[in-house]
């Protein structure tokens, strides 16, 4: 039976970000993708102009009835529109006894409008990162949650340990923002710390970059890859999907990543630095 794995996020209606961007990268990977929304925005390359959040009662019956039916292997969670809807996730998540919890706790955009307010961080942080296998946050995410002013890369590991010590199982502190010839994640949980790097791709098209790497870190947990491993082979797809995203060319923003690169067998867009 194919592995089901499910999205609780926000749409984008630009097709990059969201639940949009988490059921292409399930497609992509092989797992069939399922979706309940939490929120509806208006956006699209350049940025958000609006956001209609969902009651959380209503994610709570479209939990209800996806879990009634279908065997879900792993949860993504992305955008989440208030507290009430962490509290509808949560809630799932121990009813059904989810194994596999995969929280990409986005806050800002990658156009820097902010999507969630300060309730819905403390909702995250108190109630959701207890029952999460990995968060991931960006820079400006793990310093929000660890209410402090800043996150800088050299502190990430130091970052990811206390963020450790709010019930995540792991952490992916991801240093996406920073600049340098690479791009440079680490990952924290018992066992320590290990640091992923791939080549930095010079690309404007980096919208979605979040999401496709926590969808694609909740597909290898759905196929039982052992966490470390899922990690390193999201970040390797996440890296070649923005090696050709110029050959998409969607929008006049920041355009989405290319999440059928290797289906659609589309020529890199810069040749490939270091074999793989
Ligand atoms: N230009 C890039 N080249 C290679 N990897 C990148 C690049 N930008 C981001 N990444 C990687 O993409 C993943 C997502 O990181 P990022 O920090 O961008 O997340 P995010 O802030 O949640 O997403 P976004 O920037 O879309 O809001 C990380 O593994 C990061 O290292
Ligand atoms: C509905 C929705 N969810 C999430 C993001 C953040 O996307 P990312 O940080 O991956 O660019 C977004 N722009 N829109």
């Amino acid at each position: 039976m194919i592995p089901i794995v499910l999205s609780v996020a926000g749409s984008d209606p630009s097709g990059g970000a969201g639940i949009q961007a988490d059921l292409k990268t399930f497609s992509a990977l092989g797992a069939y993708g399922t979706a309940a929304l939490t929120a509806l925005t208006a956006q699209n390359t350049r940025g958000v102009s609006g956001v209609l959040p969902v009651p959380g009662e209503f994610v709570a019956d479209q939990l209800t009835a996806l879990f009634d039916d279908l065997d879900v292997r792993a949860v993504k969670t992305g955008m989440l529109g208030g507290p009430d809807v962490v509290d509808a996730v949560v809630g799932t998540v121990r009813r059904y006894g989810v194994r596999h919890v995969v929280v990409d706790p986005v806050m800002v955009a990658t156009s820097g409008d902010r999507l969630v307010s300060d309730e819905t961080v403390a909702a995250i942080r108190e109630r959701l990162l207890p029952v999460a296998s990995v968060i991931t946050p960006n820079l400006p995410e793990a310093a929000t949650l660890l209410g402090i002013d800043k996150v800088t890369p050299e502190r990430m590991a130091e970052a990811g340990a206390a963020l450790l010590e709010l019930g995540p199982a792991a952490v992916v502190v991801k240093g996406g923002h920073d600049d340098g010839p690479e791009a440079v994640d680490v990952l924290v949980d018992a066992d320590g710390v290990h640091e992923l790097r791939e080549p930095r791709i010079a690309t404007k098209n980096t919208h979605g970059t979040g999401c496709t790497f926590a969808s694609a870190i909740a597909v290898g947990l759905a196929f039982d890859v052992p966490l470390p491993q899922a990690v390193a082979d999201a970040k390797r797809y996440l890296t070649d999907a923005l090696r050709a995203a110029d050959s998409l060319d969607v929008g006049g923003g920041h355009g989405p990543v290319h999440h059928f690169h290797a289906a659609w067998n589309t020529p890199p867009a810069q040749p490939h630095p270091q074999p793989r």
